[in-house]
C-alpha cells in the first residue's frame, strides 16, 4: 500500500509542544532590549535571591534527612501501613500550593497551639519560608528515593548480610550508593521546587521576600518592563541545576569492555590438600509462604551436597534458609560443632553465592574482595588468583564476563571464615564449554576448602560431578536423600529417576539380588544395593549409556530413528518389554530392526514399585 502523502502525526504533535515550550524563552530574549536595567532594585533583588538560595538549601537538607530514610522504608517494607504512609506524604504534590499554605497556617499560624508556643516565629520569617518549601518540595525527593531504592536488587542486600553486615551498614554500603543517582536527581528537583515555591510561601511567610514573592511584588508595582532583571537569578539557578541533573542521570561515560570468556580463562591453580575431617551436617527447615510450603530436612556427614529439583521445587528457598536469610524460629542447622538454629545471616559463617552472583555494581573486583565485615584480604586474594582472575582487580562487574563474575563472587564469599559454601545454580547462565571449565574449577576448589558445600542445581550432571550426597526436592518436600550413587541406582520412584535424567520407564521383576527380569524371557544384571527377589520393579537406563552393536550384546530391536540434532542422534529400542531411548553419535548405517545392545549394570536405575510413593 502506498504510504505517500501521510502526515507524520506523532512527530508533528511532539514538535508543536516543543516549540511552545521553547517560545517563551525566545520571547524573553526579544524583551532584553526593552528592559529597565538602570531602574532595577538590585539590592532588593539580591536579598530576595539570597533568601531563596538559603531557604531552598535548608529545606533540601531537611528533606534529605527525612526523605531518604522514608523513601527506603516505602520501597523495602511493602504493606498496607506503608502504602497509606506513601499516599499521605505525596499529598502535598497534589494540592494547589496556596491550599498547602492554608493548611500550614492551621498548624503553625499565630492562633494554633504551635504558633502560640513559638510566639509566631514559624510564620512570616525565614523559618516559615523553609517550612513552607519543605512541605511542598519533599514529595519530589521521597518519590525519587523510593523508586531508586526499589530498583536496588534485594539479592545484593542479602549478600551483604551474609558477608557479615548489619542492616545499617548494608544501607550505607550497598543500598544508598546504588540508589545514589536517583536520590541526587530527586534532591536537585526538590531544591528547584523549593527555590521556585510561591503559593505556600506567600501564605506562610510573606516576609522576608523570597525571590518568587519579590517577583510578584515587583510585577504588581512596576509591571512587565521591570521583570527581565528579576528573571535573571531564577533562570541562572534553573540552568545550573538542570545541567547538574543531566550530568548525574546520564549513563556512565566510560564503558568498560567485558573480557573474553571461554578459552581465554587462565587455568585454575589449585593446590592438592589433605581431605578435610568428617563432620555432621544436619538441617530441618520449614517455611509457610503464600501458596507454597517448604518442609525439608537432611542429616549426613558428606562434605559436598547437591540439592536437585525442578523449577519451583524450593531449592533457592532452602539455600536462603541455610544462609540465615528470612530466618524463622524452629529452624535446625548444625554443622560440625556449631549450632546455628537461630543465628542471623550476619552471624553465620556462610559463603553464599546467589544465582545472579550478587556482585555490587559500584565496586571493583578488589573492593568486592574486601567487602565482608571480617574479610581476610590475603585469603580472598588467594582465591582470586587460584580461580584465574589475577589482573582483573580493578574491573567493575559490568566489565567482567559471566564466568569471571561468578568466580569473583566465589572468591569474595571464601575470603572470610566460612564453614558452609552455598552455591545457587552456579552454571545456569553459562554456555556449555564454560560450564565444563567452571565445573572442573569448582571441583578442584571443593577439594581445597574445609567448608561443606551445598550446590543447588536442576542439572543431574552437576550433582554427579560436584556432590557426594544428593537431596531431591519436589513441591517443597524431600523425595529422597543420600549418596549420589545410591540414589541414582535405587531412586525411590519413577519421579526421582526422571529428575535424575531418566527418559523412559519400564516394568519388571527381581529374580535375584543383582538380576532383574524385563519381559520376553530376558534378564539384566544390575549393580548397587541388593534387591528383594520377587519384588515388582520399575527400571530405566540412562539414554547415553546404552551401546548399540551389530554383534555380541543382548538381542534388541530399533523401533524408531530420529533425525540427528546438534551432533546427537536419538533412537528408540525395544529391549524385553521395555521401550527405551538411546542417545548416541549420528550413524548413517542405523536401520530399523534387530540389533544387539550393551547395557552397563551401573547405568540401570531400579525402584521398588511396592514402596513407590503415589506421587511418582
Ligand atoms: N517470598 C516469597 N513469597 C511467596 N512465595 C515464594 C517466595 N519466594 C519463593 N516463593 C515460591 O516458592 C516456590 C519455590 O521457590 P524457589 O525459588 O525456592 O524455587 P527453585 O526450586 O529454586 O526454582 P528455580 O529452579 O526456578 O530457581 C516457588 O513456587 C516460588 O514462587
Amino acid at each position: 500500500m502506498a504510504r505517500r502523502g501521510r502526515w507524520p502525526v506523532l512527530p508533528v504533535l511532539g514538535a508543536l509542544l516543543a516549540v511552545y515550550l521553547a517560545a517563551p524563552f525566545v520571547a524573553g530574549i526579544a524583551h532584553l532590549g526593552l528592559a529597565d536595567w538602570r531602574g532595577a532594585d538590585w539590592q532588593g533583588l539580591g536579598q530576595a535571591t539570597l533568601v531563596s538560595v538559603f531557604s531552598a538549601t535548608a529545606a533540601t537538607v531537611l528533606i534529605a534527612l527525612g526523605g531518604i530514610p522514608l523513601g527506603y522504608l516505602l520501597a523495602k517494607r511493602p504493606g498496607p501501613a506503608m502504602g497509606l504512609l506513601g499516599f499521605l506524604v505525596q499529598l502535598p504534590l497534589a494540592l494547589p500550593p496556596l491550599s498547602s499554605g492554608i493548611l500550614l497556617l492551621f498548624l503553625l499560624g499565630y492562633a494554633s497551639p504551635i504558633g502560640q508556643l513559638t510566639h509566631g516565629a514559624l510564620t512570616d520569617s525565614l523559618i516559615g519560608i523553609v517550612l513552607a518549601e519543605t512541605f511542598v518540595a519533599a514529595p519530589f525527593l521521597i518519590i525519587a528515593a523510593r523508586s531508586a531504592f526499589a530498583e536496588v536488587d534485594p539479592v545484593l542486600e542479602d549478600v551483604a548480610r551474609t558477608l557479615g553486615h548489619r542492616p545499617g551498614s548494608v544501607f550505607l554500603r550497598v543500598s544508598l550508593p546504588l540508589a545514589g543517582r536517583g536520590i541526587l536527581a530527586g534532591l536537585l528537583l526538590a531544591w528547584l521546587r523549593a527555590f521556585g515555591e510561591f503559593g505556600a510561601t506567600v501564605m506562610v511567610a510573606y516576609h522576608p521576600y523570597s525571590l518568587p514573592v519579590y517577583t510578584y511584588v515587583a510585577f504588581g508595582g512596576e509591571g512587565l518592563p521591570a521583570m527581565v532583571p528579576v528573571l535573571l537569578p531564577t533562570l541562572g539557578a534553573a540552568l545550573l541545576v538542570m545541567l547538574a541533573a543531566t550530568a548525574i542521570v546520564s549513563p556512565n561515560r566510560r564503558r568498560e569492555r567485558p573480557a573474553e570468556t571461554g578459552s581465554a580463562l587462565p587455568p585454575p591453580a589449585f593446590a592438592l590438600t589433605e581431605p578435610a575431617a568428617v563432620q555432621e551436617f544436619t538441617f530441618a527447615l520449614a517455611r509457610q509462604l503464600d501458596g507454597f510450603s517448604l518442609d525439608v530436612a537432611y542429616s549426613g556427614t558428606a562434605r559436598r551436597i547437591a540439592i536437585l529439583g525442578p523449577s519451583g521445587s524450593g531449592k533457592s528457598l532452602t539455600l536462603r534458609a541455610l544462609a540465615g536469610l528470612d530466618a524463622r524460629g524452629g529452624d535446625r542447622l548444625v554443622i560440625g560443632d556449631r549450632i546455628w538454629d537461630s543465628a542471623s545471616a550476619e552471624d553465620r559463617r556462610v559463603a553464599y553465592v546467589p544465582q545472579s552472583y550478587g556482585l555490587f555494581p559500584h565496586l571493583t573486583a578488589e573492593r568486592q574482595l574486601g567487602f565482608a565485615r571480617d574479610a581476610d584480604l590475603a585469603q580472598a586474594r588467594h582465591w582470586f588468583g587460584t580461580l584465574g582472575l589475577a589482573g582483573l582487580e580493578q574491573r567493575r562487574p559490568a566489565a567482567l564476563s559471566l564466568g569471571q563474575q561468578q568466580r569473583v563472587a566465589i572468591a569474595r564469599a571464601l575470603g572470610r571464615p566460612a564453614d558452609l559454601l552455598l552455591l545457587d545454580e552456579p552454571f545456569a547462565a553459562l554456555d556449555t564449554p564454560l560450564r565444563a571449565e567452571l565445573r572442573a574449577a569448582l571441583r578442584a576448589l571443593q577439594r581445597e576448602i574445609a567448608a561443606t558445600s551445598v550446590l543447588v542445581t536442576h542439572d543431574p550432571a552437576d550433582a554427579f560431578a560436584l556432590a557426594d550426597d544428593i537431596i531431591i526436592l519436589d513441591g517443597g518436600r524431600v523425595l529422597q536423600a543420600g549418596p549420589v550413587n545410591t540414589v541414582f541406582l535405587r531412586p525411590r520412584s519413577a519421579l526421582v529417576a526422571r529428575l535424575l535424567g531418566a527418559e523412559g520407564a519400564a516394568f519388571g521383576q527381581v529374580v535375584a539380588p543383582d538380576l532383574i527380569a524385563i519381559g520376553g524371557e530376558m534378564t539384566l544384571a544390575v549393580s548397587g544395593p541388593a534387591l528383594r527377589p520377587g519384588a515388582p520393579i520399575g527400571w530405566t537406563v540412562s539414554a547415553d549409556r546404552i551401546r548399540i552393536l551389530t554383534d555380541g550384546g543382548l538381542p534388541a530391536a530399533i523401533i524408531a530413528i530420529e533425525p540427528p540434532v546438534a551432533g546427537r542422534q536419538r533412537v528408540i529400542i525395544r529391549l524385553g518389554d521395555a521401550e527405551l531411548p538411546v542417545i548416541q553419535a549420528p550413524d548413517e548405517d542405523l536401520r530399523l530392526g534387530p540389533v544387539q545392545v550393551i547395557v552397563p549394570p551401573g547405568a540401570i536405575q531400579i525402584w521398588d514399585r511396592d514402596a513407590e510413593t503415589p506421587r511418582g
